[in-house]
């Protein structure tokens, strides 16, 4: 695999900055990487298990020559860090972000830009519910898609990031960081969201059954408990910074949410019936195009009409 940057910085070591560094040493995309966090103790967490080739101990210390530099930080810590590395990033270097939403990481860093570096926003479309430096690995790209949201930046700086998402084993494409936004909010950020009140729910309810929940809990709970446990600092960001778009979503979830809430109430049976037919068809419709990278195998085998 060709080495597109020699040398890659990466400031905040947590799930998405460790993976990409041990995908960047499987696929020997870069000469050296360095890299930065915030806290004393994830910096020495990262020395003890070898993320990074060197960690240094501010962020213009690790962009320091850098030809790529990676924010992977939470959306919201976007602004501080580009206003302290910005006056000492190299000229010609390209600077992106893996940062959940777009616009807003996009309106944080542009203004601490200097003239002669490229600024390539991307986000890829891969992770889980930890966080931190310990919890990367090398595989979390495989075959997932990266968003790469150029707002404008030269051909020849995106045309590398895209080949190195792609070294990372990703699939890439491009959006305009509004669109991003609104296809995030539908298909991540609002189902965050819910699966975040559904716990909260049973949370409540648990005071009144005792244990009940949990032990009995069937699948669909136990994946919204996964989601539930993920990192608030990252997912309160991502709600102040896209709030339109996700607003916007929840309105409409709330709306259908309404109406089958009245169907129930009326008894309206073939009302509901009608729904779930029209949502199975659209999973069946996504197994069937090949677009279901996260279904186990058993999801792959021809699905059953009718
Ligand atoms: N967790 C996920 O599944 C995904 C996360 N993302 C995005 O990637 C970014 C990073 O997320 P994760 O790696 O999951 O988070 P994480 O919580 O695992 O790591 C974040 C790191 O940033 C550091 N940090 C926080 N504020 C900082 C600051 N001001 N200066 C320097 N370092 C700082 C933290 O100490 C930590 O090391 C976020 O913007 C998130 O929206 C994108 C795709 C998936
Ligand atoms: O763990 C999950 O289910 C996810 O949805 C991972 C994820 C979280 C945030 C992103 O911006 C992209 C992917």
């Amino acid at each position: 695999m060709a080495q597109e940057y020699q040398k890659v910085a990466l400031i905040g070591l947590g799930l998405i900055a460790s993976s990409m560094f041990w995908g960047i040493k499987r696929a020997g995309l870069a000469v050296e990487v360095t890299g930065y966090a915030r806290s004393a103790e994830t910096r020495e967490t990262a020395r003890e298990i070898g993320l990074c080739d060197r960690v240094c101990d501010s962020a213009a210390e690790a962009v320091e020559d850098a030809d790529l530099v990676v924010l992977c930080v939470p959306v919201g810590a976007m602004a501080a860090v580009m206003e302290e590395i910005g006056p000492v990033l190299k000229p010609g270097a390209t600077v992106s972000d893996v940062g959940s939403v777009k616009r807003a990481v996009i309106e944080a860093v542009t203004p601490h830009l200097p003239g002669g570096v490229h600024f390539v926003p991307a986000h890829p479309l891969a992770g889980t519910e930890q966080s931190g430096p310990r919890s990367g690995f090398a595989e979390l790209f495989d075959n997932r898609w990266c968003i790469l949201v150029p707002d404008g930046a030269e051909a020849e700086a995106t045309a590398r990031l895209h080949r190195f998402w792609q070294g990372l084993g990703s699939n890439t494409d491009e959006m305009d960081a509004d669109h991003h936004d609104l296809v995030l909010a539908v298909t991540s950020h609002t189902p965050h969201l819910i699966a975040y009140t559904m716990v909260g729910v049973a949370d409540d309810l648990r005071r009144v059954t005792d244990s009940e929940v949990i032990k009995y809990s069937a699948a669909g709970f136990r994946d919204f408990t996964r989601i539930a446990a993920s990192d608030p600092t990252m997912w309160r960001d991502v709600f102040l910074t896209n709030k339109d778009a996700t607003l916007e979503i929840l309105g409409r979830f709330t709306e259908e949410l309404f109406a089958l809430q009245r169907a129930i109430r009326q008894g309206d049976g073939d009302m509901l019936h009608d729904y779930f037919t029209r949502t199975r068809a659209i999973r069946r419709g996504i197994i069937e195009a090949g677009q279901d990278t996260e279904a186990p195998d058993f999801g792959r085998v021809p699905v059953r009409k009718g």
